[in-house]
């Protein structure tokens, strides 16, 4: 499909999918998986999980009433315009400003610079009629600093921009497909007015007067609605990494390379261990990612809950935790598409492998919603903080309870003596505390050299991206135990689990062997030990692995890929999406007489053949 093409269709599906769910009618977790399986970026991602949840999160009660009507029925689609041409990490230097005029009880909104148009959103470039707009409050001549703002963008009867609204998509994006289906849009205000009460006033207000009313609450509830998306992409890269494994899995096992004896079959490549080393790490991760995303969900309702009840206390931890397992889990599913696409080798290259067209949709997830590398740094710095104060009487809670161990997790030496003991859940957790606390420690001991603390932070960005990893990396390890602790049905089921829970631990141990050995987690012996656990617990999977991708229940439509169909007809369906290409409809391609005939008889000629 042309971008035209591809953008009007996307919108069919969308309203087709939203005619669906009012005429069923679809749950609201019907929905979501109704949007799952229309498999594209859409405006409705943009308008349901993050326009409306604006609203509600940061929406006085009357603003609720008068906007959610409307947007729960879609008589208006909204998106969320935050992000600028030169500002989109740094959330406090935007630079649209909303200026009050007491005169008319309206803001005035403009985009005084090129670099502070809007440039990003979603669903924002074509489709929109509103937006929730981030800019900066001016009252009185001072700034407030970046506020939301309900704004109409279009005119409700024929769709053009409102006068003083400048608007367009951005251009296409990396890939074919992919997420050119969205309307990625850019904005500029030209003094544009809106009434006084389409400022989001739950947090702060400005008076008829003018005044500023700051809240008691903290004003990070701004960004809830960036809290509740991360935790949403952590589950959602659960499904991707399956999908790429899924298809990695059954080809490896449907390909053959090597190993034939006296003319015999061939060697199912799923069989060498270097595959295995690649590939069952990546399954084990699709099924950790699950279950931290389940857990992720618990602990954002958690505290959804205690701010209702004005309990901001565990804000910085779900914070941290969003932030922290957005940023690894999107970085190891990206890597880890790329990572199957080579597993199924040249065919992994053709698009109805299903693999290009995976990694392009997912890759932007690495930035979205916070690059992953600013949003590791906040990790960080919650880190540091709960390292300082240690000792001091505060307990540190929930998944820095650990760090409250700090004075035996410093000084402990891991017992592992042979490679079973790798399958100790708690010998593999003390060995993930020790090496994430240690580097932590280690970070805060750096920075307490320098006299400028910020300056200390920003010379030592990449050990605090590392320590933070280390951090993140241990929940995930530490969640997937608790699950297995849990209520497992069946037996078998939680010994596949239990060996794909190892697999996942020891795998990490092997990849980031560099931070266990230098702060002296494991000794190199145990290292060897677990390597050793390691390749024991591939053997065990090799035989249920395409059971354990079965599972995920993943239709051949669902999957679109060739090479991972359920009936492993790999090689005459080849040829099949061979023969539908454009190229073989003639069996002279367009150009031959143009091209290809004039230089051979020119060759021809002066060869005297
Ligand atoms: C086939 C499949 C098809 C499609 C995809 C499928 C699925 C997709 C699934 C779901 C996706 C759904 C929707 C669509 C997808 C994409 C939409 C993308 C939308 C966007 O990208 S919106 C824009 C997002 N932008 C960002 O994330 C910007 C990143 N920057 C920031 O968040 C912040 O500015 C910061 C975190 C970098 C902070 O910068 P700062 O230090 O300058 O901070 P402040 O001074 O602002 O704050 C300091 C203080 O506040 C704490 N803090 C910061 N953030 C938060 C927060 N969110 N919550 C709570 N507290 C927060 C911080 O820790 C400091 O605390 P301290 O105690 O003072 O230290
Ligand atoms: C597909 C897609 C959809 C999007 N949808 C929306 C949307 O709907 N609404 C919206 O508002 N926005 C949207 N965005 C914008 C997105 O949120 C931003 O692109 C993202 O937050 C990253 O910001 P940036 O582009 O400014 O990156 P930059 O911050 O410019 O990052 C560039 C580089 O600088 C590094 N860097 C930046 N700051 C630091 C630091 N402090 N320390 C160390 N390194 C740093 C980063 O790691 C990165 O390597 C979307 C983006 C994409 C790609």
């Amino acid at each position: 499909m042309t971008r035209k093409e591809l953008f009007k269709n996307t919108l069919r599906k969308s309203v087709h999918a939203w005619k669906l769910i009012n005429e069923l009618p679809l749950s609201d977790d019907e929905s979501l998986m109704l949007r799952h399986f229309m498999d594209q970026p859409g405006f409705l991602d943009l308008h349901w999980r993050m326009f409306v949840p604006a609203i509600k999160g940061q929406g006085t009660e009357e603003q609720k009433q008068k906007w959610l009507p409307l947007a729960n029925k879609m008589q208006i689609i909204g998106c969320y315009a935050q992000t600028e041409l030169g500002h989109g990490s740094n959330v406090q230097g935007l630079e649209t400003t909303a200026t009050f005029d007491p005169q008319t009880d309206q803001f005035i909104l403009h985009s005084p610079t090129q670099t502070s148009s809007k440039w990003w959103p979603g669903g924002l470039g074509k489709v929109s009629t509103h937006a929730v707009i981030y800019a900066r409050l001016i009252t009185d001549g001072k700034d407030h600093g970046v506020h939301g703002f309900i704004v109409q963008l279009r005119n409700m009867d024929d769709h053009s921009p409102l006068p003083g609204i400048t608007i367009g998509d951005i251009g296409v994006k990396f890939g074919n497909g992919a997420y050119n289906s969205m309307d990625n849009g850019f904005l500029m205000f030209d003094k544009f007015c809106i009434p006084r009460d389409q400022m989001l006033m739950r947090l702060s207000k400005v008076t008829r007067e003018g005044k500023y009313v700051p809240s008691d609450v903290p004003r990070q509830l701004m960004y809830g609605t960036m809290v509740s998306v991360r935790q949403t992409i952590v589950s959602n890269a659960s499904i991707a990494m399956a999908r790429a494994v899924c298809i990695a899995t059954r080809y490896s096992a449907v390909r053959r390379q090597f190993g034939s004896q006296n003319g015999g079959i061939e060697t199912q490549v799923i069989d060498y261990k270097t595959q295995q080393n690649r590939l069952f790490p990546l399954l084990a991760s699709a099924y950790a990612f699950r279950f931290v995303g389940e857990w992720l969900k618990w602990l954002y309702t958690d505290v959804t809950q205690r701010l209702e009840a004005s309990d901001f206390a565990t804000l910085p931890e779900a914070h941290a935790c969003t932030a922290g397992l957005k940023s690894m889990t999107t970085s190891a599913t990206s890597d880890g598409i790329e990572e199957c696409r080579k597993l199924c080798g040249g065919h992994g290259y053709l698009w109805c492998s299903g693999l290009p067209e995976l990694f392009a949709v997912y890759v932007p997830a690495c930035t979205y919603e916070g690059d992953n590398v600013v949003l590791q740094l906040q990790v960080a710095r919650f880190l540091m903080k709960t390292v300082s104060q240690l000792g001091s009487g505060k307990a540190p809670a929930g998944t820095t309870a650990y760090m409250g161990r700090a004075k035996h997790l410093l000084q402990c030496r891991s017992s592992i003596r042979k490679a079973e003991d790798w399958l100790n859940p708690a010998m593999v957790l003390e060995t993930f505390e020790a090496r994430a606390l240690r580097m932590a420690v280690s970070c805060a001991n750096n920075l307490s050299k320098f006299e400028n603390q910020e300056q200390g932070f920003s010379e030592l960005l990449a050990d605090l991206v590392e320590a933070a990893i280390a951090h993140c990396q241990l929940i995930v390890v530490s969640k997937f135990i608790v699950k297995l602790e849990g209520e497992i049905k069946g037996k078998g089921v939680k010994n596949q689990l239990k060996n794909l829970c190892y697999i996942y631990a020891l795998h990490l141990i092997h990849k980031h062997l560099g931070d266990f050995l230098s702060t002296n987690s494991i000794t190199s012996e145990q290292a060897s030990l677990a390597n050793h656990q390691l390749r024991s617990l591939y053997t065990q999977v090799r035989p249920n692995a395409v059971a354990l991708v079965d599972a995920f229940d993943y239709t051949d439509h669902y999957l679109g890929s060739v090479l991972g169909r359920y009936d492993g007809n790999v090689y005459p369906k080849l040829f099949e999406e061979a023969l539908k290409d454009p190229l073989n409809d003639t069996v002279v391609p367009d150009g031959y007489h143009e091209y290809i005939r004039p230089l051979i008889k020119q060759h021809l000629r002066s060869a005297r053949l």
